[in-house]
């Protein structure tokens, strides 16, 4: 059995780094949130502010056009850019520079978004996080997983992850095939649940914070936001999603005196990240 590595204060500690006084927005990180389609722009909304949230100076999202006024209206912290279709995304492009792409939250599994998606990776050399229906689209194109950069952050649920790498019939079963997808091919792998585990090659760290007041809509496109945020501030991945997975439980727990498990929803995991970083030094 893999002994695990608990993501606690203590190891926190050794990887979070106060923003230094003299910093500004231009060397804070820009974040890409690429994603959302018709009906659910929502959840790249969702990870554009939590990335915002989490402490990067800028963030863009590429979304449908149908997203557009809702994005500027939603966030007008939050840059945007368009695909030249309305409801969904066919051609990813972008003439910004950004420090960390976040893709897949409302992303949707089209034919046209799915070769979007592959004209994307084919020529992506920026740190990735992968989520949602980018990595539902993986699952039905296994050989992509091959284009993306090393220490690329997967960021599947037990569903999204069962998509990905098959069946398993034990929790060691599902440790272990998860451990050699990451070898293969170089990628941290967040395998989000109660508690959330991220597997590096041989490395499992287990996460300590956290509860089922997570168990709700757009959590995970939450997450996304905070652990591409991370990567954008030059956090190395590994570290971004300790600290993005440690964080973001801690939401929950900070919340959950005030607001128990039913009425906590993933706008106030956003609306609670800032109790969770001046925790982590308390
Ligand atoms: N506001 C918005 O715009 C929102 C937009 N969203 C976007 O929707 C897209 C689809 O994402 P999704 O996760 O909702 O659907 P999907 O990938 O089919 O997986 C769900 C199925 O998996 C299973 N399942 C088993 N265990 C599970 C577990 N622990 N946690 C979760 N699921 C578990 C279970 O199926 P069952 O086991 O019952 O067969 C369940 O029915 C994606 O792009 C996302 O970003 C959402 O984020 C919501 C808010
Ligand atoms: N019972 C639970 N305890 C702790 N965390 C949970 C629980 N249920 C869900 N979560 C967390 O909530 C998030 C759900 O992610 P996901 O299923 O992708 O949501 P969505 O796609 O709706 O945004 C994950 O980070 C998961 O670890
Ligand atoms: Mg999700």
């Amino acid at each position: 059995m893999t002994n695990s590595i608990y993501i606690d204060q203590k190891e926190i500690l050794k990887r979070y780094k106060q923003p230094d006084k003299h910093t500004h927005k231009g060397i804070q990180g820009h974040a890409l949130i690429i994603g959302g389609s018709y009906g659910k722009i929502g959840a790249v909304s969702l990870s554009a502010k939590a990335c915002l949230k989490t402490g990067c100076g800028l963030v863009t999202v590429f979304i449908p056009k149908c997203g557009y006024t809702i994005l500027q209206t939603a966030i007008p912290e939050v840059m945007v850019l368009t695909d030249n279709q309305e409801k969904l995304i066919s051609n990813i492009t972008f003439d910004i520079t950004p420090q960390a792409i976040g893709i897949g939250p409302g992303l949707g599994q089209e034919i046209e978004t799915q070769k979007a998606l592959h004209q994307f990776l084919k020529t992506n050399k920026t740190p990735l996080v992968i989520d949602a229906d980018a990595l539902n689209i993986l699952s039905k194109n296994k050989e992509w997983v091959s284009l993306v950069p090393p220490k690329t952050i997967l960021t599947p649920h037990p569903k999204e992850l069962e998509r990905l790498i098959g069946k398993w019939h034990s929790e060691e079963e599902k440790i272990n095939n998860t451990i050699s997808f990451s070898k293969q091919h170089q990628v941290i792998i967040v395998m989000k649940g109660a508690p959330t585990q991220i597997i590096d090659g041989e490395t499992v760290y287990e996460n300590t914070t956290g509860n089922a007041a997570l168990a709700t809509a757009g959590s995970g496109d939450v997450l996304t936001g905070m652990i591409t945020s991370l990567v954008a501030q030059s956090y190395e991945p590994i570290n971004a999603a300790i600290l993005g997975v440690y964080l973001h439980g801690l939401t929950a727990d900070i919340a959950f005196p005030e607001m128990g498990y039913q009425s906590f929803i993933a706008s106030d995991v956003i609306a609670t990240i800032g109790k969770a970083f001046l925790s982590i030094t308390e």
